[in-house]
């Protein structure tokens, strides 16, 4: 038995954390949708009670350190399943991008175990299992648009932003999302009208949107990797209606009305940047089998 699930990156419209938790993590709100630009993720049921990953790009690990294997790990020890199964990850998501490549995937494995293994677990179920694996799969494993709160696990759907195009770049460093938020200084952070950000998606006004784009981690990844400023100012030059870096970066996105203008803002990038894609925004829930 064999299925094929789509593993959709997302990116951060907003992004504020409001505290750091006792427990280490940051209390935040974001406002997340997902893009077009999809991992491929093949399930292979094997009779042998075995997990076994296999990709294509040689960042990805092929062990229980991938988020993948641990959902699949995380569905046979919760519903005792003792087959096994082989997931081939074609990656095309650059990896640690602030793109979500890897909770996708894990999102991606709940979703098509579920359905090989006749499991019958709502998207609501597989959202909780997710949340064990990692504070944005539980975003993934639904998709769509929505608000993101408590460590990101907390999830309202959104209806789905107006139609338009949106141009990553990324540099070709790795950033790591803890090292983010471990350098994120909280006093002194300005705010992004979150609300702002949610009522103009509800009202699918696409220039307040681009008004309110906002993400707190910024300024922290900016230091790390000054690339970052650079890719955003050569984005606002060509004509971009927006301009953000997405989650813990360092991938910076643009969103733009027309396709002319996200190409001269591809074209612009290309040759600068390692990793340059120009896509659509996703806007619905994927469907259950
Ligand atoms: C930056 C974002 O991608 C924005 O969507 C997310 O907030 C991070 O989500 P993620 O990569 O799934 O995060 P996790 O794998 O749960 O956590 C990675 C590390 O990031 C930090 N972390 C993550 C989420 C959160 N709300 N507060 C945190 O402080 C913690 O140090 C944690 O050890
Ligand atoms: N399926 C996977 N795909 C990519 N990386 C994975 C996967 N599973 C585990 N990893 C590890 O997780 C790290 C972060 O990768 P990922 O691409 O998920 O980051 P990210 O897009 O920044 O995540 P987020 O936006 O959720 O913070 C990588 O360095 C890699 O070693």
């Amino acid at each position: 038995m064999y299925l094929l699930e789509k593993a959709p990156a997302k990116i951060n419209l907003s992004l504020d954390v409001l505290y750091k938790r006792p427990d280490g993590y940051h209390e935040v709100e974001m406002v997340m949708t997902t893009i077009d630009l999809a991992d491929r993720i093949e399930l292979i049921v094997l009779q042998e009670n075995k997990i076994e990953i296999e990709s294509d790009n040689r960042f990805v690990p092929n062990d229980e350190r991938n988020l993948a294997y641990r959902a699949a790990q995380l569905i046979k020890d919760t519903y005792n399943i003792d087959k096994g199964v082989k997931i081939y990850i074609d990656k095309q998501i650059p990896v640690a991008a602030g793109l979500a490549g890897g909770s996708s995937d894990a999102a991606a494995v709940l979703r098509g175990l579920n359905t090989l293994w006749e499991l019958g677990l709502s998207l609501d179920t597989l959202a909780e299992l997710g949340a064990k694996i990692g504070s944005d799969v539980s975003f993934c494993v639904y998709g769509s648009t929505a608000l993101s709160t408590g460590r990101g696990e907390k999830i309202k759907e959104l209806p789905a932003p107006p139609a338009c195009w949106v141009v990553l770049a990324n540099p070709g460093v790795g950033v790591s999302t803890q090292t983010i938020y471990q350098q994120l200084k909280i006093e002194g952070i300005e705010h992004p009208d979150t609300e702002g950000m949610v009522n103009a998606i509800e009202h699918g006004d696409f220039q307040s949107i681009c008004d309110k784009v906002a993400n707190v981690l910024e300024p922290v990844t900016l230091k790390l990797c000054p690339e970052v400023k650079q890719i955003k100012q050569q984005m606002a030059e060509a004509g971009a209606d927006a301009v953000l870096m997405s989650g813990s970066g360092p991938t910076v996105f643009s969103l733009v009305s027309q396709e002319s203008r996200a190409y001269r803002i591809y074209n612009s990038l290309r040759g600068f940047c390692e990793q340059v894609y120009v896509v659509r925004m996703l806007g619905g829930r994927p469907e259950l089998d």
